[in-house]
């Protein structure tokens, strides 16, 4: 029986949980470090909801019908779900999160296709599921009913869906072979009406339930035929029938409710929930009446959630006012199309002032979370009174869309030229034995060859002197020699170890995608821009905003002074096109592929200058091939097409006799392992010490005749495997495949690491290279 609370009409579908100013980042890791107790962490995630509701009420969300999410979260929304069910106790919350030295933490993943990690759940057949925790409940009331005098609001509780709970989960480790978290749907339902019955109690008109998991194939592509519909019919027709609950909203962002693997819109709009929100930035609405949403409100997602840029409020309130009649939905709210999560706090809070690219222009192209709100309210009244009421945000908008358009340096003739005249000629190397052959004349390495990923252990000093610098109080000659100083040591360690390729260490990158957004024009880097990227980890993405250009070599002068210290090949280290999309804010006035391209040629440029400055090996690093993979299996293709384009275009100005290497740290490849082979590196480097060379046959069998580096040595730990335990792995993937092929190199970059674990490491490494080099030459391979 469906609720009759009508639903508002503009709201955001979450909002940013770290804080303006990073507050519960720092209160985390005091907790953490044992310097404030529970009470105090508590007290300040408290004070951080409260000021959170009470600032999108200031903002013009209504504060009296649950137009503003309760969507905070200590640590990560998934685990705050695992809590609320009893699959984690509310007492191993930080354990969970953080393990204990006895106990690993839960394993962390991304969520969806951002850059935001979650926890995984693990459920058995036995793993205790029924309503275990209030937090929703407490939360809801504490901003309902508040007992320090300030503005009560009537929030709308935010909890992630039973479904895309369990579809997200993993199987416990004992758990049958055929066992899915999804065989438990029921328990999990019912510990839901536990939640819902309680939150109707204490007087939510609301709850918001999370299902992205609908618009994944990535998620659900396993599952049989119709499993999906079926779950769906089956926990909405139950929480819909829990007496005295809340009305139901259902979200699901971050794409396509409809897609070529299923229409999961169809089975959600049959069931009896009062609201679905449709993300229609990503995804696209529906075109004729869709049975069943007479009776509901669509909540039609028009503001970016997942991006920095100002909307086109003119279009988006034509496409809102034309919905209802189209759909037949019974009412149509507005909101972000996506948590804003993924979004920092405010433009206001940052200078533009043309430091690090921040050109003053660029304010009023933006919109970050709060800008973001004013959008939602402006297009809720225009929908509600007409395009008269907010004609002048309109014209606004318009107007800086129209600039944004024409201003120099968002289109850069040669730029748009040069692109215009790639051939694929562009994109191709030579044969790879020819290519082989050449390097191996040239480089005159061993069998096994060892090397690293490119950054050594960033030291405190390393840290320290980069700040300095930074603020102004090195100059320039300071900073440098400061550099120079740990790029000597990195190489005299190296060749003290015996490593056979080495790399300057990378001390002058504070982060793999910035440090190159710094000195390409047409990025701006934020100096506020937080973003969660897990727990109390932030990161700053840089904004992508215009044509991309390289004014000046960006790597070169570091990667030559390495060389200029040793005869022992050095690595040059780059980020590739892909990452470099991925971990910043991309321009949305153009496809990804063609400013892929872009910063693709800015690279080729890079390579090509590393190459005559006498760099005889080159990587370019390409960790977030996997994230961006579209979650529609319809999408992946032409995704895949273009990420190895970009990648080939910013690698195919390499000689024959130059060695290009690419990283990539995950060793799941499933999806993306035909794209791997047709990236056309020399040698790529992968994840794999914790699967266990799992992947090495893998890629054998898949025909990969390329090096291959499976990482030996897990950086993700302070352990130090010991010369044994890589002799034995080491061994493993030398007889999976041709051991001409296999590289030996850690699984990951060392930034993280401490030198004492590092140093010994990779002494091991290097003597588990040459036990079996010996073997090999022994057994006369
Ligand atoms: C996340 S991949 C990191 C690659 C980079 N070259 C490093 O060694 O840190
Ligand atoms: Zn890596």
């Amino acid at each position: 029986m469906p609720i009759v609370n009508p639903f508002p009409g503009g709201t955001i579908l979450g909002y940013p949980r770290i804080g303006r100013r990073r507050e519960l980042k720092r209160a985390l890791e005091a907790r953490w470090a044992g310097r404030t107790t529970d009470a105090d962490l508590e007290a300040t995630c408290r004070a951080l909801r409260l000021a959170t509701v009470r600032h999108l009420a200031g903002l013009g969300l209504d504060p009296a019908d649950g137009s503003i999410p309760s969507s905070f979260s200590p640590y990560d929304h998934v685990l705050d779900a695992a809590v609320t069910l009893g699959v984690v106790p509310a007492a191993d919350y930080h354990v969970a999160a953080r393990g204990d030295g006895t106990r690993p933490p839960l394993e962390l993943t991304k969520w969806f296709d951002t850059n935001y990690h979650y926890l995984v759940p693990q459920i058995g057949p036995h793993t205790p599921l029924a309503f275990a925790d209030d937090a929703p409940v407490r939360w809801f009331a504490e901003a309902a009913h508040p007992d320090d005098g300030g503005l009560p609001v009537v929030t709308r509780p935010v909890v992630v869906g039973p479904v895309t709970f369990l579809l997200l989960a993993k199987a416990a480790a004992d758990a049958p072979a055929a066992f899915h978290p999804l065989d438990r749907l029921d328990d999990a339902v019912a510990a839901y009406a536990g939640l819902l019955a309680a939150l109707g109690a204490t007087g939510a008109p609301w709850v918001q339930l999370d299902e992205p998991a609908l618009v994944a194939d990535t998620v659900t592509g396993h599952l049989p035929a119709g499993a999906l519909a079926d779950a769906v019919a089956r926990a909405y027709g139950a929480l819909t029938a829990v007496p005295g609950r809340p009305a139901i909203l259902v979200t699901a962002p971050y794409g396509d409710l409809r897609g070529t693997t299923g229409d999961h819109l169809a089975p959600l709009a049959a069931t009896d929930v009062e609201a679905i929100a449709l993300d229609l930035v990503r995804g696209t609405a529906p075109a004729g009446p869709v049975p069943g949403l007479a009776g509901k409100t669509l909540v039609a997602g028009l503001v970016d959630g997942h991006n920095v840029w100002r909307t086109d409020l003119a279009r988006r309130l034509t496409q809102a006012t034309a919905l209802g009649a189209a759909t037949g939905a019974g009412a149509v709210a507005v909101a972000t199309s996506t948590s804003l999560l993924h979004v920092p706090h405010d433009a206001d809070d940052e200078t533009w002032d043309a430091t690090h690219g921040r050109d003053p222009r660029l304010r009023d192209w933006v919109a970050f979370a709060d800008q973001k709100v004013t959008e939602v309210t402006t297009l809720a009244r225009g929908l509600a009174h007409g395009p008269d009421a907010v004609a002048d945000q309109v014209a606004a908008a318009t107007a800086a869309l129209a600039d944004r358009a024409r201003a120099a340096g968002v289109v850069v003739p040669a730029v748009r030229a040069r692109v215009a005249a790639l051939r694929p000629a562009d994109q191709t190397r030579a044969p790879y034995p020819e290519r082989a052959a050449a390097q191996a004349r040239r480089l005159r390495l061993p069998l096994l060859p060892t090397t690293t990923i490119g950054s050594f252990p960033q030291t405190r000093e390393i840290r320290a002197a980069r700040a300095a610098w930074t603020r102004g109080d090195i100059d320039d000659a300071a900073y440098q020699s400061a550099m120079r100083e740990e790029i000597a040591r990195v190489v005299t360690l190296q060749e003290d170890l015996g490593l056979d390729v080495l790399v300057h260490g990378e001390p002058e990158r504070n982060d793999m995608v910035q440090y190159f957004a710094e000195q390409l024009d047409g990025f701006a880097v934020t100096a506020h821009g937080w973003v969660q990227s897990y727990g109390s980890r932030c990161v700053r993405p840089p904004l992508l905003w215009g044509d991309v250009t390289r004014p000046a070599p960006l790597t070169v002068a570091w990667t030559s002074y390495a060389q200029s210290l040793t005869s022992k090949p050095v690595k040059g280290m780059l980020t590739g096109p892909v990452t470099i999309l991925a971990w910043s804010f991309v321009r949305d006035d153009q496809p990804l592929t063609d400013t892929a391209a872009q910063v693709a040629l800015a690279l080729r440029d890079e390579v090509t200058d590393l190459q005559a400055a006498g760099t005889a090996v080159v990587q370019v690093d390409e960790p977030a091939l996997r994230e961006l993979l579209p979650l529609r299996r319809e999408h992946q293709h032409a995704y895949l097409d273009w990420a190895v384009r970009a990648f080939r275009l910013a690698t195919a100005g390499a000689d024959t006799a130059t060695q290009i290497h690419t990283h990539l740290c995950y060793s799941e490849f499933g999806d993306v392992i035909d794209a791997i082979d047709r990236l056309d590196a020399d040698v790529t480097s992968v994840e794999a010490a914790r699967s266990r060379m799992e992947i090495v046959p893998q890629l054998d069998r898949a025909g990969y005749g390329r090096g291959i580096g499976p990482g030996v040595y897990d950086i993700h730990s302070p352990r130090v495997p010991s010369a044994g335990e890589l002799t034995e792995l080491l061994t493993l993937a030398a007889t999976s495949i041709d051991p001409a092929l296999v590289w030996v190199n850690p699984d990951c970059g060392l930034k993280t690491r401490g030198y004492a674990e590092t140093t010994q490491s990779l002494r091991h490494l290097v003597a588990a290279a040459r036990a079996v080099r010996s073997t090999l030459a022994g057994s006369g391979r």
